[in-house]
Protein backbone atom coordinates (compact mmCIF):
# COMPACT_ATOMS: atom_id res chain seq x y z
CA UNK A 1 0.00 0.00 0.00
CA UNK A 2 2.82 2.27 0.78
CA UNK A 3 4.41 1.92 -2.57
CA UNK A 4 7.21 3.26 -4.07
CA UNK A 5 6.98 6.81 -1.64
CA UNK A 6 10.43 8.69 -2.39
CA UNK A 7 9.44 10.76 0.45
CA UNK A 8 10.41 10.03 4.07
CA UNK A 9 7.85 8.64 6.04
CA UNK A 10 5.52 12.09 8.07
CA UNK A 11 6.61 9.29 11.30
CA UNK A 12 10.31 10.38 10.94
CA UNK A 13 11.92 12.00 13.49
CA UNK A 14 12.44 15.42 12.06
CA UNK A 15 14.53 16.53 14.96
CA UNK A 16 16.68 13.93 15.12
CA UNK A 17 17.81 14.07 11.18
CA UNK A 18 18.14 18.19 11.87
CA UNK A 19 20.78 17.18 14.79
CA UNK A 20 22.70 14.70 12.65
CA UNK A 21 22.99 17.49 9.90
CA UNK A 22 23.64 19.88 12.31
CA UNK A 23 26.59 17.60 13.47
CA UNK A 24 28.11 16.92 10.18
CA UNK A 25 27.86 20.73 9.05
CA UNK A 26 29.68 21.18 12.54
CA UNK A 27 32.41 18.83 11.87
CA UNK A 28 33.24 20.82 8.86
CA UNK A 29 33.40 23.63 10.33
CA UNK A 30 35.70 22.19 12.90
CA UNK A 31 37.90 20.78 10.72
CA UNK A 32 38.09 24.06 7.87
CA UNK A 33 39.38 25.28 11.47
CA UNK A 34 42.10 23.60 12.04
CA UNK A 35 42.82 23.82 8.43
CA UNK A 36 42.91 27.02 7.96
CA UNK A 37 45.48 26.90 11.36
CA UNK A 38 47.61 24.03 9.75
CA UNK A 39 47.75 26.26 6.48
CA UNK A 40 48.65 29.37 8.31
CA UNK A 41 51.48 28.08 10.62
CA UNK A 42 53.10 25.83 7.43
CA UNK A 43 53.00 29.80 5.81
CA UNK A 44 53.70 32.22 8.00
CA UNK A 45 54.76 29.96 11.29
CA UNK A 46 54.38 30.72 14.82
CA UNK A 47 57.16 32.07 17.15
CA UNK A 48 59.46 29.92 18.33
CA UNK A 49 58.66 29.40 22.00
CA UNK A 50 54.73 28.72 21.20
CA UNK A 51 54.98 26.42 17.99
CA UNK A 52 55.13 23.30 20.01
CA UNK A 53 52.31 24.10 22.13
CA UNK A 54 50.22 25.34 19.27
CA UNK A 55 51.11 21.99 17.27
CA UNK A 56 50.10 20.02 20.57
CA UNK A 57 46.29 22.24 20.72
CA UNK A 58 45.64 21.78 16.96
CA UNK A 59 46.43 18.48 17.29
CA UNK A 60 44.16 17.57 20.77
CA UNK A 61 41.65 19.83 19.22
CA UNK A 62 41.66 17.97 15.74
CA UNK A 63 41.51 14.78 17.99
CA UNK A 64 38.07 16.49 19.95
CA UNK A 65 36.57 16.79 16.82
CA UNK A 66 37.22 13.62 15.64
CA UNK A 67 36.72 11.10 18.15
CA UNK A 68 33.00 13.40 18.70
CA UNK A 69 32.44 12.67 14.83
CA UNK A 70 33.39 9.05 14.86
CA UNK A 71 31.86 7.94 18.33
CA UNK A 72 28.63 10.28 17.68
CA UNK A 73 28.59 10.99 21.33
CA UNK A 74 27.15 14.13 20.80
CA UNK A 75 24.18 13.18 17.99
CA UNK A 76 21.64 13.12 21.07
CA UNK A 77 18.66 15.30 21.07
CA UNK A 78 20.50 17.76 23.60
CA UNK A 79 21.21 20.91 22.37
CA UNK A 80 23.97 22.09 24.88
CA UNK A 81 25.68 18.89 24.30
CA UNK A 82 26.23 21.13 20.68
CA UNK A 83 27.01 23.88 22.86
CA UNK A 84 30.11 22.59 24.26
CA UNK A 85 31.25 22.37 20.50
CA UNK A 86 30.85 26.36 20.35
CA UNK A 87 32.84 26.86 23.41
CA UNK A 88 35.80 24.47 22.70
CA UNK A 89 36.21 26.17 19.42
CA UNK A 90 35.98 29.57 21.03
CA UNK A 91 38.60 28.54 23.73
CA UNK A 92 40.90 26.86 21.15
CA UNK A 93 40.66 30.15 19.05
CA UNK A 94 41.27 32.46 21.86
CA UNK A 95 44.72 30.19 22.51
CA UNK A 96 45.71 30.51 18.90
CA UNK A 97 45.56 34.31 18.83
CA UNK A 98 47.13 34.27 22.08
CA UNK A 99 49.99 32.63 21.17
CA UNK A 100 50.29 34.22 17.62
CA UNK A 101 49.13 37.64 16.68
CA UNK A 102 46.72 38.59 19.27
CA UNK A 103 43.69 40.90 18.09
CA UNK A 104 45.59 43.04 15.82
CA UNK A 105 45.93 40.47 12.80
CA UNK A 106 43.43 39.43 10.62
CA UNK A 107 42.92 35.74 12.56
CA UNK A 108 40.37 37.37 14.89
CA UNK A 109 37.73 36.72 12.05
CA UNK A 110 38.18 32.74 13.08
CA UNK A 111 35.84 33.59 15.26
CA UNK A 112 33.31 33.87 12.50
CA UNK A 113 33.72 30.20 12.41
CA UNK A 114 32.42 29.85 15.86
CA UNK A 115 29.23 32.68 15.72
CA UNK A 116 28.45 30.41 12.55
CA UNK A 117 28.63 27.31 13.99
CA UNK A 118 26.21 28.29 16.98
CA UNK A 119 23.92 30.57 14.44
CA UNK A 120 23.14 27.12 12.52
CA UNK A 121 22.44 24.89 15.88
CA UNK A 122 21.44 26.43 18.77
CA UNK A 123 19.21 29.36 18.13
CA UNK A 124 19.47 33.72 18.12
CA UNK A 125 19.91 33.87 21.79
CA UNK A 126 22.69 31.61 22.76
CA UNK A 127 24.53 32.98 19.51
CA UNK A 128 24.06 36.61 20.80
CA UNK A 129 25.24 34.99 24.34
CA UNK A 130 28.22 33.62 22.67
CA UNK A 131 29.19 36.69 20.64
CA UNK A 132 28.95 38.42 24.36
CA UNK A 133 31.40 35.26 25.40
CA UNK A 134 33.71 36.34 22.37
CA UNK A 135 33.65 39.71 23.42
CA UNK A 136 34.94 38.71 26.70
CA UNK A 137 37.96 36.61 24.75
CA UNK A 138 39.42 39.56 23.06
CA UNK A 139 39.16 41.76 26.22
CA UNK A 140 41.40 38.93 27.71
CA UNK A 141 43.49 38.77 24.56
CA UNK A 142 44.13 42.84 24.96
CA UNK A 143 44.84 42.52 28.81
CA UNK A 144 47.31 39.58 28.16
CA UNK A 145 48.93 41.02 25.37
CA UNK A 146 49.48 44.48 27.12
CA UNK A 147 47.65 46.33 24.75
CA UNK A 148 45.83 49.46 24.69
CA UNK A 149 42.18 48.56 24.52
CA UNK A 150 41.01 52.01 24.15
CA UNK A 151 43.66 53.38 21.82
CA UNK A 152 41.33 54.57 19.01
CA UNK A 153 42.60 52.10 16.17
CA UNK A 154 42.10 49.11 18.81
CA UNK A 155 38.68 50.30 19.96
CA UNK A 156 37.24 50.84 16.35
CA UNK A 157 39.20 47.30 15.15
CA UNK A 158 37.24 45.75 18.35
CA UNK A 159 33.89 47.27 17.81
CA UNK A 160 33.61 46.57 14.28
CA UNK A 161 34.47 42.74 14.82
CA UNK A 162 32.22 42.96 17.84
CA UNK A 163 29.63 44.08 15.61
CA UNK A 164 30.25 41.90 12.21
CA UNK A 165 29.78 39.06 14.75
CA UNK A 166 26.07 39.78 16.29
CA UNK A 167 25.27 40.72 12.58
CA UNK A 168 26.36 37.21 10.92
CA UNK A 169 25.05 35.47 14.35
CA UNK A 170 21.31 37.14 13.97
CA UNK A 171 20.69 36.96 10.41
CA UNK A 172 22.12 32.82 10.06
CA UNK A 173 20.24 31.95 13.03
CA UNK A 174 17.26 34.09 11.47
CA UNK A 175 17.93 32.25 8.76
CA UNK A 176 17.64 28.72 9.95
CA UNK A 177 14.49 29.61 11.92
CA UNK A 178 13.12 30.88 8.67
CA UNK A 179 14.12 27.44 7.08
CA UNK A 180 12.59 25.45 9.92
CA UNK A 181 9.16 26.90 9.78
CA UNK A 182 8.69 26.11 6.44
CA UNK A 183 9.81 22.75 7.02
CA UNK A 184 7.23 22.43 9.29
CA UNK A 185 4.67 24.10 7.01
CA UNK A 186 5.65 21.75 4.16
CA UNK A 187 5.27 18.94 6.34
CA UNK A 188 2.10 20.12 7.23
CA UNK A 189 0.61 20.60 4.00
CA UNK A 190 2.01 17.02 3.16
CA UNK A 191 -0.01 15.17 5.54
CA UNK A 192 -3.07 17.48 5.05
CA UNK A 193 -6.07 16.97 2.51
CA UNK A 194 -7.17 20.73 1.50
CA UNK A 195 -10.66 20.38 1.84
CA UNK A 196 -11.35 18.72 5.04
CA UNK A 197 -8.01 19.15 6.94
CA UNK A 198 -7.93 15.58 7.72
CA UNK A 199 -4.78 14.04 7.76
CA UNK A 200 -4.25 12.38 4.07
CA UNK A 201 -3.60 8.30 2.93
CA UNK A 202 0.24 9.23 3.42
CA UNK A 203 0.27 10.35 6.77
CA UNK A 204 -2.19 7.78 8.07
CA UNK A 205 0.06 5.27 6.19
CA UNK A 206 2.79 6.38 8.22
CA UNK A 207 0.97 7.06 11.44
CA UNK A 208 -1.14 4.43 11.67
CA UNK A 209 2.87 1.92 11.94
CA UNK A 210 4.10 2.92 15.23
CA UNK A 211 0.61 2.62 16.96
CA UNK A 212 0.28 -0.94 15.12
CA UNK A 213 3.85 -1.77 16.72
CA UNK A 214 2.72 -0.32 20.14
CA UNK A 215 -0.50 -2.40 19.89
CA UNK A 216 1.56 -5.57 18.59
CA UNK A 217 4.28 -5.64 21.53
CA UNK A 218 1.03 -4.51 24.47
CA UNK A 219 -1.09 -6.96 23.09
CA UNK A 220 -3.60 -4.68 22.84
CA UNK A 221 -6.74 -4.88 20.33
CA UNK A 222 -7.24 -1.91 17.74
CA UNK A 223 -9.81 -1.57 15.21
CA UNK A 224 -9.66 -0.03 11.82
CA UNK A 225 -13.19 1.05 10.36
CA UNK A 226 -13.29 1.86 6.59
CA UNK A 227 -16.07 4.13 5.54
CA UNK A 228 -17.56 5.20 1.92
CA UNK A 229 -19.93 7.11 0.88
CA UNK A 230 -22.59 5.91 -0.95
CA UNK A 231 -24.42 7.90 -4.14
CA UNK A 232 -21.96 10.84 -4.08
CA UNK A 233 -21.37 10.60 -7.84
CA UNK A 234 -25.09 11.35 -8.04
CA UNK A 235 -25.39 14.11 -5.65
CA UNK A 236 -22.40 15.75 -7.69
CA UNK A 237 -24.58 14.60 -10.95
CA UNK A 238 -27.47 16.42 -9.41
CA UNK A 239 -26.63 19.19 -7.08
CA UNK A 240 -22.91 20.03 -8.68
CA UNK A 241 -19.80 19.77 -7.13
CA UNK A 242 -20.21 22.20 -4.81
CA UNK A 243 -22.64 20.20 -2.62
CA UNK A 244 -20.61 17.33 -3.06
CA UNK A 245 -17.47 18.62 -0.97
CA UNK A 246 -20.19 20.13 1.40
CA UNK A 247 -21.29 16.79 1.95
CA UNK A 248 -17.30 15.17 2.44
CA UNK A 249 -17.20 18.48 4.97
CA UNK A 250 -20.02 17.57 6.94
CA UNK A 251 -19.13 14.22 7.09
CA UNK A 252 -15.01 14.94 8.45
CA UNK A 253 -17.05 17.12 10.80
CA UNK A 254 -19.79 13.94 12.10
CA UNK A 255 -16.21 11.56 11.66
CA UNK A 256 -14.36 14.26 13.72
CA UNK A 257 -17.03 14.94 15.95
CA UNK A 258 -17.26 10.84 16.52
CA UNK A 259 -13.84 10.08 17.72
CA UNK A 260 -11.90 10.65 20.28
CA UNK A 261 -8.34 12.48 19.85
CA UNK A 262 -6.10 8.91 20.91
CA UNK A 263 -8.02 7.54 17.41
CA UNK A 264 -6.21 8.60 14.03
CA UNK A 265 -8.90 9.59 11.20
CA UNK A 266 -8.27 10.21 7.65
CA UNK A 267 -9.60 10.60 4.20
CA UNK A 268 -8.54 8.21 2.01
CA UNK A 269 -9.23 8.64 -1.33
CA UNK A 270 -12.07 10.79 -2.89
CA UNK A 271 -15.38 9.69 -0.78
CA UNK A 272 -13.52 6.93 1.19
CA UNK A 273 -12.48 7.86 4.48
CA UNK A 274 -10.39 5.49 7.50
CA UNK A 275 -10.61 5.87 11.43
CA UNK A 276 -7.70 3.34 13.48
CA UNK A 277 -9.31 3.19 16.83
CA UNK A 278 -6.39 2.04 19.47
CA UNK A 279 -7.32 0.18 22.74
CA UNK A 280 -10.51 -1.07 20.41
CA UNK A 281 -11.77 -4.62 19.40
CA UNK A 282 -14.54 -4.91 16.70
CA UNK A 283 -17.51 -4.66 19.77
CA UNK A 284 -16.61 -1.41 20.63
CA UNK A 285 -15.87 -0.27 16.79
CA UNK A 286 -19.54 -0.91 16.54
CA UNK A 287 -20.83 0.12 19.12
CA UNK A 288 -18.90 3.83 18.40
CA UNK A 289 -20.41 3.30 14.66
CA UNK A 290 -23.62 2.90 15.57
CA UNK A 291 -24.10 6.13 17.67
CA UNK A 292 -22.51 8.13 14.06
CA UNK A 293 -25.32 6.26 11.51
CA UNK A 294 -27.70 6.31 14.04
CA UNK A 295 -26.94 10.57 14.38
CA UNK A 296 -26.05 11.58 10.92
CA UNK A 297 -26.35 15.54 11.64
CA UNK A 298 -25.89 17.86 9.25
CA UNK A 299 -24.78 14.51 6.91
CA UNK A 300 -27.05 13.88 4.41
CA UNK A 301 -25.10 10.87 2.43
CA UNK A 302 -25.62 7.55 3.41
CA UNK A 303 -22.15 5.82 4.41
CA UNK A 304 -21.00 2.27 4.19
CA UNK A 305 -18.60 0.15 6.41
CA UNK A 306 -16.35 -2.08 6.99
CA UNK A 307 -14.86 -2.84 10.34
CA UNK A 308 -11.61 -5.58 10.71
CA UNK A 309 -9.54 -5.84 14.27
CA UNK A 310 -6.65 -6.80 15.67
CA UNK A 311 -5.70 -9.51 16.69
CA UNK A 312 -8.56 -11.65 15.35
CA UNK A 313 -9.08 -10.72 11.99
CA UNK A 314 -5.39 -10.01 10.76
CA UNK A 315 -2.00 -9.81 12.26
CA UNK A 316 -0.42 -6.62 9.89
CA UNK A 317 -2.17 -3.29 9.24
CA UNK A 318 -2.45 -4.71 5.56
CA UNK A 319 -4.02 -7.10 6.39
CA UNK A 320 -6.60 -5.73 8.80
CA UNK A 321 -7.35 -2.23 6.11
CA UNK A 322 -7.74 -4.84 3.00
CA UNK A 323 -10.63 -7.07 5.52
CA UNK A 324 -11.90 -3.94 6.51
CA UNK A 325 -12.04 -2.72 2.63
CA UNK A 326 -13.80 -6.03 2.19
CA UNK A 327 -16.22 -5.93 4.70
CA UNK A 328 -17.33 -2.23 3.35
CA UNK A 329 -18.18 -3.31 -0.10
CA UNK A 330 -20.13 -6.25 1.29
CA UNK A 331 -21.97 -3.78 3.32
CA UNK A 332 -22.64 -1.68 0.28
CA UNK A 333 -23.68 -4.80 -1.91
CA UNK A 334 -26.26 -5.56 0.53
CA UNK A 335 -27.60 -2.08 0.14
CA UNK A 336 -25.34 0.28 1.83
CA UNK A 337 -25.64 2.32 4.88
CA UNK A 338 -24.63 -0.39 7.66
CA UNK A 339 -21.66 -1.87 9.34
CA UNK A 340 -20.16 -4.94 8.75
CA UNK A 341 -17.28 -6.49 10.49
CA UNK A 342 -15.11 -8.79 8.31
CA UNK A 343 -15.51 -12.22 8.57
CA UNK A 344 -19.41 -11.60 10.28
CA UNK A 345 -22.14 -13.38 8.61
CA UNK A 346 -24.61 -10.57 8.26
CA UNK A 347 -24.44 -6.42 8.90
CA UNK A 348 -24.29 -5.10 12.55
N1 LIG B 1 -17.54 16.89 -4.87
C1 LIG B 1 -16.50 16.04 -4.80
N2 LIG B 1 -16.59 14.85 -5.37
C2 LIG B 1 -15.55 14.02 -5.26
C3 LIG B 1 -14.38 14.37 -4.60
N3 LIG B 1 -13.52 13.33 -4.67
C4 LIG B 1 -14.13 12.36 -5.38
N4 LIG B 1 -15.38 12.77 -5.74
C5 LIG B 1 -16.37 12.08 -6.54
O1 LIG B 1 -16.91 11.01 -5.77
C6 LIG B 1 -17.46 10.07 -6.69
C7 LIG B 1 -17.16 8.71 -6.19
O2 LIG B 1 -17.74 7.85 -7.07
P1 LIG B 1 -18.05 6.38 -6.72
O3 LIG B 1 -16.79 5.71 -6.26
O4 LIG B 1 -18.80 5.76 -7.85
O5 LIG B 1 -18.92 6.51 -5.42
P2 LIG B 1 -20.47 6.71 -5.25
O6 LIG B 1 -21.09 7.59 -6.28
O7 LIG B 1 -20.56 7.19 -3.85
O8 LIG B 1 -21.01 5.28 -5.48
P3 LIG B 1 -20.82 4.05 -4.48
O9 LIG B 1 -19.51 4.18 -3.82
O10 LIG B 1 -20.90 2.85 -5.38
O11 LIG B 1 -21.93 4.13 -3.50
C8 LIG B 1 -16.86 10.38 -8.05
O12 LIG B 1 -17.87 10.91 -8.87
C9 LIG B 1 -15.80 11.40 -7.75
O13 LIG B 1 -15.66 12.34 -8.79
C10 LIG B 1 -14.30 15.65 -3.99
O14 LIG B 1 -13.32 16.06 -3.37
N5 LIG B 1 -15.40 16.45 -4.12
Amino acid sequence: MKGNDPLPPLSWDSRRIQLQGFMTGLHQLEWLLVTLIVLYLAIIGAPDENSHWLLITTALYFGFSLIASRLQFFGSRHRWLLAIHTWVMIGFITWFLHSTQGVSGPLTSLYLLAVVTSALTLGVLATMLEVMVIGACVLLLFELGDQNLTAPSNLSLVSINLIAFLIVGYLTSALVDGIQVSNRMLLEMASRDPLTGLFNRRAFNDLVQPIHAMARRSRRPYSIVVIDMDGLKDINDTQGHGAGDHIITALAQQLTDHTRSSDLLARYGGDEFVIMLPDTDARGAVRMLHRLITDPGEQASPISIGVASYPEHGDSFESLFAHADQAMYASKASGGNRIRVHGAPQAA
